[in-house]
């Protein structure tokens, strides 16, 4: 179910670190002593079947959720995408878009080049309200993408992409590893990253 890197000893050049961890949720245990490194330049993808916890594993990486045993140390910023587009649906793209980029202190130009990255430059003026399945988790990886986080944490980042965008997504991928990112992937859809860690989680089971 693990990945272990040195036994119990967490990287001291990682941008997270997880030592032991558990998660309960629902009253049931997730997983367990889990440990891994991710460090510059890296990648872990998670696996497992529906409900084994791999959502909850994002959220305890982005801090959204504490573990219930062992140590979670993170050193890098991080930007989650999940489900939740946490966009305005009254608000254009670009300006949704820009609410997050400005809170995230990221350069002008961060969310232009986000959703040029991601083939949809079109949307910037479109409502959040009247987007697709797709078109909506594109602007949501670009919400991710503009902030400038180190650590892009990415719940089913494929979900509702069509076959052009999925590309576009592991190239935006390798070039943020190229350029010292790091990204945590847990995803149903096959996606390239290339040299990345896994981390196969099974099913849960009663606290
Ligand atoms: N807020 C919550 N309170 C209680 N239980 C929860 C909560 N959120 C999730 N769970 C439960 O935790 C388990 C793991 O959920 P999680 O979303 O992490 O799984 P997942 O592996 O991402 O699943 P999927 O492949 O379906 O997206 C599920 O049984 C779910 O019902």
């Amino acid at each position: 179910m693990t990945t272990r890197q040195s036994p119990n000893a967490p990287r001291h050049d990682a941008m997270i670190a997880f030592d032991a961890v558990a998660c309960v949720r629902g009253g049931n245990v997730l997983f367990e002593d889990l440990s891994f490194a991710v460090c510059e330049g890296g990648a872990l993808l998670v696996s497992g079947p529906n409900g084994a916890g791999k959502s909850s594993l994002l959220r305890l990486a982005a801090g959204l959720l504490d573990p219930v045993a062992g140590r979670i140390s993170r050193s890098a910023t991080t930007a989650l995408t999940d489900e939740r587009a946490a966009l305005d649906p009254e608000q254009s793209v670009a300006r949704a878009l820009g609410w997050w980029a400005r809170l995230d202190g990221a350069p002008d130009g961060a969310v232009d080049a986000a959703l040029a990255t991601l083939g949809c430059t079109h949307l910037a003026p479109v409502p959040v309200r009247l987007l697709s399945t797709g078109q909506r988790k594109r602007a949501a990886l670009a919400r991710t993408i503009a902030s400038g986080a180190a650590l892009w944490l990415l719940d089913e980042p494929a979900n509702g992409l069509d076959a052009d965008a999925i590309p576009l997504l592991e190239a935006a991928i390798a070039r943020h590893r190229a350029a010292g990112g790091a990204v945590m992937v847990a995803t149903h859809i096959a996606l390239a990253l290339p040299d990345a860690q896994r981390v196969a989680l099974g099913a849960a089971v009663p606290a």
